[in-house]
């Protein structure tokens, strides 16, 4: 099992998603973006795309803008083919992408999410937060039970950091916000004390629509989120792991976050089985 992590250019989250990836059994390669660009890597080698957090570019333009457009306009070799068509395909494979905070930004403003047309047009955005200020907080998140994605599978409820300037969900089209809705694809929502989702700051960190923190696409194999998983990997990773421990003794060390790793590479091992499974059967009946 390969993920492929890309950094470079501000991106800053690359080390803390391959821990993930590896406590979750799987193989982590970063890679610089313009390793990728310029075709000395391809993606095709790998099962799992991933854009991690950070300030690629340094939010110029507004956070993932720049980086979304090298995706989408930047040549990567003679030809005229684009890292987009590349990713396309990757996803035409059944291959899967994930994107955490600034990658999520990404994933938007390339228009990968929602992607509800599968033109890969931008359908909403991410704008500055509400309080007009960076957010750096814990927050609890609840998985929308019509999602349909492997990554969030089993999981109901998480505590998760948020660290961003601009993670307001904004949808101003109506029609896209019902479909979105109706196919459960704004997959995880921000909570409120009583465990209700909520707009209210500081529960929910940006005012974003529908209290959403995460899109899928509709075939739930690229998904994004505003908040880390991938910094909380180990049950000391909380703030206040000391009283969660008191209460709980026989919890797991393990870190709420790392659960959406060992979901994607368990399913892709799964499927991989499956796959050798249907093979060796068609061997032997032919
Ligand atoms: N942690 C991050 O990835 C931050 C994303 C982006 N730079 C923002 O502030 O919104």
């Amino acid at each position: 099992m390969q993920a492929l992590i890309l950094t470079g250019f501000g991106i800053n989250c690359e080390e803390e998603f391959a821990a993930a990836y590896r406590l979750a059994g799987a193989e982590a390669t970063i890679v610089h973006l313009n390793q990728v660009l310029h075709g000395q890597v391809s993606i095709h080698d790998f099962d799992i795309l991933n854009f991690p957090g950070g300030f690629s570019f340094g939010d110029d333009l507004g956070s993932g803008v720049v980086l979304a457009n090298k995706l989408r306009y930047r040549q990567t070799g003679a030809g005229g083919r684009t890292l987009l068509e590349d990713i396309k395909e990757f996803i035409a494979a059944g291959k899967f992408v994930l994107g955490i905070c600034n990658g999520f930004q990404v994933l938007v403003k390339l228009g990968l999410l929602p992607n509800l047309s599968g033109h890969v047009t931008p359908e909403v955005t991410l704008t500055h937060n509400a309080s007009g200020r960076y957010e750096d907080r814990w927050v609890t998140l609840r998985v929308n039970p019509l999602a349909q994605t492997p990554f969030l599978k089993g999981i109901d409820t998480l505590e998760v950091p948020v660290r961003h300037g601009e993670g307001r969900l904004v949808i101003s089209d109506a029609a896209i916000q019902q479909r979105i809705e109706a196919a459960g694809l704004n997959c995880l929502s921000y909570l409120d004390a009583a465990g209700d989702g909520t707009g209210v700051y500081p529960f929910n960190p940006n005012g974003a629509a529908l209290n959403c923190a995460g899109l899928t696409d509709p075939t739930g194999q690229v998904f994004g989120l505003m908040p880390h998983p991938e910094a909380f990997l180990s049950a000391y990773n909380h703030p206040d792991w000391a009283r969660r421990r008191r209460l709980n003794p026989s919890a797991s060390e393990e870190g709420e976050g790392l659960q959406i790793f060992k979901n994607i590479v368990a399913h892709i091992a799964h499927s991989r089985t499956a796959a050798t499974a249907a093979e060796n059967e068609f061997a032997t009946q032919n």
